[in-house]
């Protein structure tokens, strides 16, 4: 068990799916809904669901400012889907007026892989992980990253072939896909071990 706390954004979306990953590999998730509660968090998960409803929430909550600084201010972040669009510093097919917290220098395509194939489950290799399951749900994949950027997974087969699917720069870190959807836990692991070095 880490002695850091790790905050699950418990706005919008698949937050309790985070929790019991988190919990499953022996953390102690708390659930962060408003300003004071990420005040007491080392590090946060943003999860998967809908972006622009996530960045509504945010605002009406009072949260937006603040994750976007804290974020800004080195807190180490994992997002998945929805969560990697609101890391992401630039966002294709936006909706109208959408923000991010930003803080990766990547620019995601929202929908990206089509209405013909809104959810699937795809083989991948990720960097430092291994072979793993990606789910991917209406997901978006990184259309382009600035240099610094570690590209840590790609989609290997079907028209996608090549797409970014996953990223690390420093202690940010995303994916287009949703392991807390699955049973193995390996990338919530990978995640609490940048945590712990952070
Ligand atoms: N499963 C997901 O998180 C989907 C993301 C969603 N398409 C969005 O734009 O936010």
């Amino acid at each position: 068990m880490s002695d850091k706390t790790i905050g699950v954004l418990g706005l919008q979306g698949d937050f309790r799916e985070h929790a019991a990953s988190l919990k499953a590999i022996g953390q102690n998730p708390v659930l962060v809904r408003r300003p004071h509660e990420l005040e007491q968090v080392d590090a946060l998960v943003i999860p998967g669901g809908e972006s622009t409803a996530m960045w509504k929430l945010a605002t009406t909550a009072e949260m937006f400012e603040p994750v976007r600084k804290r974020v800004a201010d080195g807190m180490p972040v994992f997002g998945t889907c929805a969560g990697m669009i609101m890391m992401a510093d630039r966002i294709v097919d936006a909706a109208a007026g959408q923000q991010t917290f930003g803080g990766l220098p990547i620019t995601v395509r929202r929908n990206a892989f089509g209405r013909q194939t809104e959810s699937f489950e795809e083989p991948i290799a990720f960097d430092g992980v291994g072979e793993l399951t990606g789910v991917f749900i209406r997901a978006p994949w990184v259309e382009s990253v600035e240099e610094g950027v570690e590209v840590l997974a790609r989609v290997t087969s079907g028209p996608a072939t090549g797409r970014i699917v996953a990223v690390r720069q420093g202690n940010l870190l995303a994916t287009s896909f949703h392991p807390e959807l699955t049973t193995d836990h390996r990338v919530h692991e990978y995640f609490v071990d940048l945590v712990r070095a952070a």
